[in-house]
């Protein structure tokens, strides 16, 4: 295997440490500790996974946390007006909505009712538009989590060629343009792009978030790319995997994320960095 892994576990846990350090500060300047309230509406069971894991990092970095779950059937008004307690409450700094809502509940709706200091995904419009305008606010925390995991690798991204695979407003989208902020050339595939197989051989760096286990196989790599790897699937043994074939890959790649221990615990560094700044804006 040629590549080195981005270990995404212990980098995430050296920001942890990071996090409490300045939690622990701000209590000994006896200001009160960042809080994330984490909305979750329905039973999702990966949903279940991530929330738990979310809870336990703010247990581990000191942050108070307050986890809403509200049946499946919540009707778009119910959950509006919790964000708006929510949005009122001075112990909460942050607000996360699980995704995906209900079919009865309109996320952009409700996604836009989160005051922007308060939105530490930085899904709503006003954190999306800042970073379009590279003046960014709270950024979103995949696409963060990566710029950090691309960061250690020591590469200067300037004048890369970067390829994103997938454009969702979660991932491709927001990824797309921190890669631009880094000055690198940016190319966003999805379901229509002609010749996927060339534009990802031609790619520097690699971000794939398209949702198809090990869809990405060894020769789609330019041999040297930093491979960053978004995808969290199930294989017909059951087992997590990404959306690149790993084994393969790292034959040819400079860096690769492993799956899982690569993005999932930045995506969650990220958000513990964002309450923490949110509580910044806050104060
Ligand atoms: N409003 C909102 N914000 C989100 O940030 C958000 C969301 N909705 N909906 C779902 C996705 C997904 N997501 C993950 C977080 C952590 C891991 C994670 O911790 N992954 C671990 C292991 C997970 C496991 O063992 O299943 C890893 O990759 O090593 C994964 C995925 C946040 N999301
Ligand atoms: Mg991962």
């Amino acid at each position: 295997m040629g590549a080195s892994i981005l270990d995404g576990k212990a980098i995430g846990a050296e920001i942890r440490a990071q996090v409490k350090a300045q939690v622990d500060a701000r209590l000994a300047a006896g200001r009160r500790a960042p809080g994330l309230a984490v909305v979750l509406v329905g039973e999702h069971s990966a949903s279940q996974v991530y929330v738990r894991n979310k809870r336990k990092a703010c247990a581990e970095v000191g942050f108070h946390s307050a986890l809403h779950e509200l049946p499946a059937d919540t009707s778009q008004a119910q959950l509006l007006a919790l964000v708006d307690r929510l949005n009122a409450d001075d112990a909460i700094d942050g607000i996360l909505v699980q995704l995906p809502l209900p079919e009865q509940i309109d996320a952009e709706a409700v996604i836009e009712r989160i005051l922007p200091a308060k939105d530490v995904d930085g899904f709503h419009p006003y954190n999306v538009g800042r970073l379009v305008l590279r003046m960014p606010r709270l950024r979103p925390c995949t696409p963060k989590g990566i710029m950090t995991l691309l960061a250690r690798t020591g590469q200067r991204l300037e004048g890369l060629d970067a390829v994103v695979i997938g454009q969702s407003n979660i991932v491709g989208r927001p990824m797309a343009l921190e890669l631009l902020a880094a000055r690198c050339t940016i190319t966003v595939c999805h379901s229509r792009t002609k010749d996927l197989a060339d534009k990802a051989r031609a790619a520097d760096v690699l971000v794939v978030a398209m949702g198809r286990a090990r869809y990405v196989p060894g020769d789609w790599i330019k041999p040297g790319a930093l491979v960053i790897d978004v995808g969290m699937n199930r294989d017909e043994q059951g087992k997590l995997c990404g959306d690149v074939d790993f084994a393969a890959a790292a034959e040819r790649a400079g860096w690769i994320t492993p799956v899982p221990g690569g993005v999932g615990p930045m995506t969650i560094a990220s958000l513990l960095e964002n309450t923490l700044q949110a509580a910044g804006l806050r104060a």
